[in-house]
């Protein structure tokens, strides 16, 4: 398994950019989801990896090997690369039974007989399909065709594994158990893995770190929980997670323990690192339901998400998302207290004014 690299990668069709400003690292056996929405560019970028694209701009480098490079022109084609790719239509041989289409790709590279059997053998065991050895794959369920998929890809040892939406045909139940399936074969093989998927749930349950991505850029990659706990830009805060974006004005200088903050008419200390935030993610678990809460909301919707109630409230100002253990009546008025959300600076607000800056300004001297 190995290293993959993009440095300053960018994709044109045409007149129009679907990939700009890719720089970013992979590390060997990592677990790495692409996630954002549709037309963002992550299967064009996991084609530029596995070459069935070449880049405009930037490196790609693999193991320590530049596989495709817009600056020297050079090019490693696609069969020379070995990286496996798990599509969602899982492209099984239907004329061939499962150990068979594990088999193939070793036998057109003319893998010997004996170690053959072996190695499809393991990664029949690796996947739980030994009992579907001489099966075809007519006679298999969505998600067992798709294992099948992952045991032919993982056979040929490939140095990174590309899997696009791999679950995207299948029901939900399904998906659940195929994600620890996912789970498991990355523990067990220590396989270098970019997993492309528009399921929020799907990239934060499965990945080392998550590359979320708009407009044919990386905005943010990171482990899940940096994504869901701090986010960096009003985009990833909206896209990753549930619960509220809201523009909100620094009221002081940056503290030991957050920063000042207005929000909903409320003055309170963020968590956040920028001096001059201009957006607050109030997740449902920052927001506490009280009488005395000192922001008054009304119910818009309530429903029942397991053990609690997720209930949207109008705040006269924006609406937010709060949880409570009892189920709440549309219309009913509540009051609410805001805890520690994370507040940031988001990538398009532009220059800090002077005013703001001399408001702020003394950080940490006055903590
Ligand atoms: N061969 C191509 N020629 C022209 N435009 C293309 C080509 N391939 C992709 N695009 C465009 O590039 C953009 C990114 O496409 P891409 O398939 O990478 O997005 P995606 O994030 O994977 O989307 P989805 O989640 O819908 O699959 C889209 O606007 C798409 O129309």
């Amino acid at each position: 398994m190995a290293e993959l690299s993009f440095s300053d990668v960018g994709k044109s069709f045409g007149s129009a950019t679907v990939l700009r400003d890719i720089d970013a690292t992979v590390a060997e056996g990592e677990f790495v989801a692409l996630l954002g929405p549709s037309g963002c560019g992550k299967t064009t970028l996991l084609r530029l990896i596995a070459g069935f694209e070449t880049p405009d701009r930037g490196e790609i480098r693999l193991g320590g090997q530049t596989v495709a490079s817009a600056v020297s022109g050079r090019f490693v084609p696609p069969e020379n690369r070995n990286v496996g790719i798990v599509f969602q239509s899982y492209a099984l041989w239907p004329h061939m039974d499962v150990a068979r289409n594990v088999a193939y790709p070793l036998e057109v590279r003319g893998v010997p007989r004996r170690e053959r059997a072996q190695r499809v053998e393991e990664a029949l065991a690796l996947t739980g399909l030994s009992d579907f050895a001489g099966r075809a794959p007519a006679a298999l369920s969505g998600g067992q065709r798709q294992r099948v998929a992952l045991a032919r890809c993982l056979v040929a040892e490939p140095r990174a594994v590309l899997l696009d939406e791999p679950l995207a045909n299948l029901d939900l139940a399904l998906r659940a158990s195929m994600q620890d399936a996912f789970a498991a074969f990355h523990r067990r093989t220590g396989a270098t893995m970019v997993y492309v998927t528009h399921d929020q749930t799907e990239a934060l349950a499965l990945a080392d770190r998550v590359a979320v991505m708009e407009a044919g850029r990386i905005r943010q990659f990171a482990a899940p929980e940096t994504l869901y706990d701090e986010p960096a830009s009003a985009f990833v805060a909206g896209f990753v997670g549930d619960g509220a974006v809201l523009t909100c004005r620094p009221t002081g200088p940056l503290r030991a323990d957050g920063v000042p903050i207005e929000v909903l008419g409320q003055q309170i200390v963020a968590r956040g690192r920028d001096p001059h935030p201009t957006h607050v993610c109030l997740r449902p678990d920052d927001l506490r339901l009280t009488d005395g809460g000192a922001i008054r909301a009304r119910v818009r919707a309530c429903t029942y998400v397991g053990g609690r109630f997720r209930l949207t409230l109008d705040t006269g100002e924006a609406d937010v998302v709060a949880f409570s253990r009892a189920r709440a009546r549309i219309g009913d008025t509540t009051g609410v207290a805001l805890k520690r959300p994370w507040c940031f600076r988001d990538p398009n607000a532009g220059a800090v004014s002077p005013a703001m800056e001399a408001l702020t300004q003394g950080a940490l001297t006055h903590a």
